[in-house]
């Protein structure tokens, strides 16, 4: 089969196209409608179809005789753990969870916060919840309880369910501490939390609303997977927008599960059976779709990894895990090579493991530079593919279809488009442009099965925010080109988020905390350059002049407020005191020249900035700070 041909059916004739793949899964009721709309005139995949993801992941494997093959592959140098769950292992913890959850009076369409850290339990969570049709909504570990209530206050959860405690290297993270604090802050109130106690000698605070989670397993009945519509909601995933609050992405349940099955088999190229890795966190659309639903679909063995790309030891982790779990197919963000490659150059920790099982390496989460991709390039000697997606997308846009035929990879490019997304690159007035010419990155609707359903509570916010700037496409945020070979380059958002070491996050949200603090007259809070990380947040302060301040304080001060508000994930570690910002003439604040200033790129000074004596004076201060590329 080729690319070209396979591609172009998919965007000629999409409902056939999906059709036949959907025909790939288990339905409990086969769909007759494949494309038709929703009530706010967007389209939605296989209306009338009956399914359920749990079943999809856990008992049609043991029904077909694979209940004794590993599922998961629990792997926690953080805590020297290792261990195999089977699909029969896997069904007796969920479907006992489903019970356990059915009989707190947890019911199809409620909603379930899972605030976890990395281990089996968190995917249990899901699954239990996926197989009683309970929405679930897995916020990231890394957050604050300021972003958990927000989170709470938005999907408004029947139940959380929550562990004692995280570890991170060697330091311990209080989760049950982190739920409370924010139920306190909440305005809805979950009516209870189900706590996991990982028995690490963490003291776990008690609170009415606590339920063992190990006893409300051992005293439940086994449930049965229930039958959900196609387009029944199988999880809200938060994600940071360009205001302050975070966008709740609504995935639907078949179009999903028949994209994850379509995206193992063709973009990552492993079959039933194998084992697929993706070094990321449950708490990200990545750990949803490809530690969690994808592979398990796919009946492959999924790694759950509670550790780091450095330091859980060093920096041959991740060829150890690959090596001594014969993984297939590894997915990780560009960071954690960067991170590698600091530690080991030359590659010597990875030559001490035979990694001949490994056929692709996989990258996202990021932009990719060619220098990450080519260095994993020569040391791992096999195809090391760059792709991009999205929290709102789910699965991949593009890619490098490897199960269709691997297509020469171009470093910088994040590939081709993948079946399903017909990507454009439009001009200001929704035009498209010549290849090469840079534009605003969108997909001409209608998007293929799995995508984003919908903003939960905020159909206005989703027209808006997606598909309001050009009619007839979703709009990505991204900018970028398409060469003459149809290979697309991502070069960066267009907006206020930046990405820190595969998080996205808001600047506009960091700001309007950093513009909360008391001595804080005004501020800018954008991204820059950073070598590991990709991107950091860089703050510059004004400071009131009535005030008298100790300046050190005051930024830590700031530093604590954006860390205990957003979490240690917003890696906002710098603040700068600045006696003035850039600004227009009428009043707007120039970020945009302020990060070219500190990345040290080409810029034009914008003809409306007010005193041009400005861009010295912030690059004597980036200077005396070390900020900039050529500075570190
Ligand atoms: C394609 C669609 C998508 O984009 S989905 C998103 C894809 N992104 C990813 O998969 C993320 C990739 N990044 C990573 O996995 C990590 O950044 C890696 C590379 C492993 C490095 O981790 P780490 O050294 O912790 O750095 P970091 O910048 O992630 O962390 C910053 C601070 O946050 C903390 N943190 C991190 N995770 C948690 C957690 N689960 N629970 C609690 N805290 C967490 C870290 O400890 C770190 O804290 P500190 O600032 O050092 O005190």
């Amino acid at each position: 089969m080729k690319y070209q041909n396979f591609y172009n059916e998919s965007i000629n004739n999409p409902e056939q196209f999906w059709k036949n793949q959907a025909n790939e899964i288990d339905w409990f009721t086969s769909p007759q409608t494949i494309l038709s709309k929703d009530e706010y005139d967007y389209n939605q995949w296989f209306e009338d179809g009956e399914l359920n993801l749990s079943y999809l992941c856990i008992d049609k494997h043991i029904n077909d005789g694979f209940g004794e093959q590993n599922a998961l592959i629990y792997d926690s140098p953080v805590t020297n753990t290792k261990q195999h769950i089977t699909f029969n292992q896997l069904h007796h913890e969920v479907s006992k969870l489903a019970g356990g959850l059915q009989n707190l009076g947890l019911k199809k369409g409620d909603t379930c916060i899972i605030y976890m850290p990395m281990i089996p339990q968190a995917a249990y969570a899901m699954l239990a919840c996926a197989r009683l049709g309970v929405i679930h909504s897995v916020v990231f570990g890394g957050f604050a309880p300021h972003e958990l209530a927000i989170r709470i206050d938005d999907c408004k959860p029947k139940a959380i369910i929550t562990a004692s405690n995280g570890v991170e290297i060697k330091r311990i993270i209080p989760y049950k501490p982190f739920v409370d604090e924010a139920i306190d802050k909440s305005k809805n109130k979950p009516e209870h939390v189900i706590v996991f106690d990982r028995q690490l000698g963490v003291e776990i605070p008690k609170k009415a609303y606590d339920v063992d989670y190990k006893t409300l397993v051992e005293d439940s009945p086994s449930v049965e997977a229930v039958s959900v519509a196609s387009i029944h909601p199988s999880y809200v995933l938060y994600t940071s927008g360009t205001t302050g609050t975070p966008k709740g992405i609504i995935r639907d349940t078949g179009g999903y599960a028949t994209a994850l099955k379509f995206s193992m088999k063709y973009i990552y190229g492993v079959d039933e059976g194998e084992t697929f890795w993706a070094a990321s966190d449950v708490g990200w659309v990545v750990g949803h779709s490809f530690i969690v639903y994808g592979p398990l679909l796919n009946r492959n063995t999924s790694i759950v990894f509670e550790g780091k790309p450095i330091k859980t030891p060093d920096a041959s982790t991740f060829w150890r895990v690959i090596s001594e779990h014969n993984v297939k197919a590894m997915f990780t963000a560009p960071t954690a090579i960067r991170a590698i490659k600091k530690e080991d150059p030359e590659g010597d920790m990875l030559r001490q493991y035979d990694l001949s099982c490994l056929k692709y390496q996989f990258l996202a989460g990021e932009r990719c530079d060619v220098s990450t991709l080519t260095w994993a390039e020569k040391q791992l000697n096999i195809p090391v593919i760059d792709h991009w997606w999205q929290t709102e997308s789910g699965w991949p846009m593009l890619a490098n279809m490897v199960g269709v035929g691997l297509q020469p990879i171009k470093p910088g490019s994040a590939g081709l488009p993948v079946c399903g997304y017909d990507i454009k690159i439009l001009n200001e007035d929704g035009e498209e442009v010549e290849p090469t010419v840079e534009g605003y990155v969108a997909v001409k609707l209608p998007l293929p099965p799995g995508t984003l359903s919908n903003l939960w509570g905020n159909p206005e916010r989703f027209k808006f925010g997606y598909l309001h700037r050009f009619p007839g496409y979703y709009f990505s945020g991204d900018g970028g080109y398409i060469d003459e070979d149809g290979y697309v380059f991502i070069t960066g958002r267009v907006d206020d988020i930046i990405n820190v070491a595969g998080h996205r996050l808001s600047t506009a949200e960091m700001e309007e905390i950093v513009a909360s603090h008391q001595s804080v007259a005004e501020c800018a809070v954008f991204g820059v350059h950073c070598e590991i990380k990709g991107q950091k947040p860089l703050g510059l302060v004004v400071l009131k002049s009535d005030k008298t301040y100790v300046e050190d304080l005051v930024q830590k001060e700031i530093i604590q407020d954006v860390r205990r508000e957003i979490g240690a994930v917003a890696s906002f570690r710098d603040v700068l005191v600045v006696e003035r910002l850039p600004k227009t003439r009428s009043g707007k604040t120039l970020r945009k020249l302020l990060r070219n200033i500190a990345d040290e790129q080409q810029f034009n000074i914008p003809s409306t900035i007010d005193d041009v004596a400005i861009v010295e004076e912030i690059k004597s201060v980036y200077q005396k700070h070390n900020i900039g590329i050529h500075n570190k």
